[in-house]
């Protein structure tokens, strides 16, 4: 785990949230990009060095909808960059962790990604990012 990637937040409508965000950072989001297999469509704004990923459901089965009608809008996970995937995966396997797609999936912003369930996480959702190069 080398840094936190990003911040994922789940949020009802992107449009509106994207107007919120960018008055609170003072800079538009540098992206918009649908990811069909997640049910999502996300944007993505920098603030310094750091990243915050805004999430509206494409779907009624999408996790994120699922998430907005249980717990409302708000935090929806914490993304770490990570060098290798696959062997990030194993090494969290063995130290006990429920990995939720043992072979990464392609997320948004040009990455391979993988989620640990928030049962084994304190309660929190995390995903592995690898930069696809
Ligand atoms: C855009 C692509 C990518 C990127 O590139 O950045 C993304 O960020 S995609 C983000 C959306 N995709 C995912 O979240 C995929 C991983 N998530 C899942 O597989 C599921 O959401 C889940 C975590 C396995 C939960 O699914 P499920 O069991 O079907 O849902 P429930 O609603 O029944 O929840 C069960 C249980 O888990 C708690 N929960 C659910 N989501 C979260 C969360 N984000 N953070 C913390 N806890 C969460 C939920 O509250 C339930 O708890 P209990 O009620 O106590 O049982
Ligand atoms: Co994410």
């Amino acid at each position: 785990m080398r840094k936190i990637e990003h911040i994922g937040i789940a949020v009802k409508s992107l449009k509106e949230s994207n107007e919120l965000f960018e008055k609170l950072l003072g800079t538009p989001a540098y992206k918009e990009e649908e990811v069909a297999s997640e049910g999502v469509k996300t944007s993505f704004f920098m603030n310094g060095p750091n990243k915050i990923e805004l999430l509206e459901a494409t779907n009624p089965d999408s996790p994120i909808a699922k998430f907005l009608e249980k717990k409302g809008e708000g935090i929806h996970h914490i993304a770490f960059d990570v060098e290798d995937i696959v062997v990030e995966i194993e090494r969290l396997k063995k130290e006990g962790f429920t990995v939720l797609n043992e072979m990464p999936k392609k997320g948004a912003d040009n990455k391979l990604v993988a989620f640990l369930h928030p049962k084994t996480t304190n309660g929190v959702l995390i995903e592995l990012c690898q930069e696809i190069k």
